[in-house]
């Protein structure tokens, strides 16, 4: 049997930072991996040094919406393929959106008549932001969820937050869930995986919860125009800018820190490869809520058109104040939301 380890997390908590560093352990070099991404444009995989046919991008949609299809799917494809000997991995990882709700992914694992004899549960590592955390457990649910069902929780971004602070979050993580190992993102890759699987504790709210179903607003599903990948009823809205000419990061900067300033608590999720002037490598931007991270240099171009592209995940904030706010600030005539 294959072991799954389900890597899921708030958005923009550093899942696939972690991933990253994962993969680089000698335990880890066997590993499939599934990544799913709430938004259109999916950036996750492109972030990843690994490339190759045991990656797979799910299609874009949150795990939640998709769990019954896409990743059963994508796991029997994988079986299948190892089975034929084109590929071989010895477990898998799965990393969910930031908004997924982990209990139907492990529900599948256990009650799907043909995955259930090749796949069983590795454990679900989730990791909580230190620096954004609280503000996130106090008004998502999703973000309860993800604490509740971990067998480890990864606590990341300790270097940015106050110390007092990630005292609170630790002691508030223990009573979310006593039988999760709390470890730190900074630790070496060992310790964070050392001893590490399932616990018979399935976390308090059980496997029967499921949040979508009758939340999600499905409209992807069935043809229609998406361009705002919408949880109507979680008030979550995605979408993306695409701008052709090289940006200004004077300018781009400042934009960004102005709106998330302004606008951090209705912003959970900025992330984005940008093409600036007068760099010949990509740029990754990372933003979640009013914190903005510092941009990286990316080893290589994505495939397709050497064009800037900004994911948006929002509360309750219209997409057009950002396409607007956008537009005149930087002064570029040609943005557009992606197709
Ligand atoms: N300083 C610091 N930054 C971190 C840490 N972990 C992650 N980050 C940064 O946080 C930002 C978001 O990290 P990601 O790994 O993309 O987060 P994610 O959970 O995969 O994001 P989504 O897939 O959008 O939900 C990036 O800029 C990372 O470099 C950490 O421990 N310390």
């Amino acid at each position: 049997m294959t072991p799954v380890v389900l890597l899921t997390g708030f958005l923009g908590s550093g899942k696939t930072t972690l991933l990253q560093r994962l993969l680089t352990d000698p335990t880890m070099q066997g590993a499939a991996v599934l990544i799913n991404e709430f938004g259109e444009v999916g950036l996750d995989h492109h972030l990843l040094d690994r490339i190759d046919d045991t990656v797979v991008l799910l299609k874009s949609g949150c795990i939640c919406c998709t769990v019954r299809g896409e990743v059963a799917e994508a796991l029997a494809n994988l079986e299948s393929l190892r089975t034929r000997g084109e590929i071989a991995f010895d477990r898998v990882v799965i990393e969910t959106t930031g908004l997924a709700d982990p209990y139907p992914v492990l529900q599948t694992l256990t009650a799907h008549p043909v995955l259930r004899s090749h796949f069983v549960n590795g454990g679900v590592l989730t990791t909580v932001d230190a620096v954004n955390a609280a503000r996130q457990v106090d008004h998502r649910d999703e973000a309860v969820r993800q604490i509740a069902a971990a067998d480890r929780v990864i606590l990341t971004k300790t270097d940015l937050a106050d110390p007092a602070m990630v005292v609170n979050l630790r002691n508030r993580l223990s009573r979310l869930n006593p039988a999760a190992t709390v470890v730190s993102a900074a630790e070496p890759v060992g310790t964070i995986l050392g001893g590490f699987g399932p616990a018979t504790f399935m976390g308090s709210f059980g496997t029967a919860v499921h949040v979508c179903d009758d939340r999600c607003d499905h409209s992807h599903d069935h043809g229609h125009d998406h361009r705002a990948h919408h949880h109507a009823d979680l008030g979550v809205t995605s979408f993306s800018l695409v701008i052709e000419e090289a940006i200004d990061w004077t300018m781009f900067g400042t934009w960004l820190t102005l709106l998330l300033h302004r606008y951090g608590d209705r912003i959970f999720r900025v992330k984005g490869i940008l093409v600036l002037e007068g760099e010949d490598r990509p740029i990754a931007i990372h933003g979640v809520q009013h914190l903005v991270h510092a941009p990286t240099h990316m080893d290589h171009w994505p495939e397709g058109p050497r064009h800037s592209r900004i994911v948006f995940i929002l509360e309750g904030l219209s997409p057009d104040l950002i396409r607007r706010s956008f537009a005149a600030f930087t002064g570029l005539a040609r943005v557009r939301t992606a197709a």
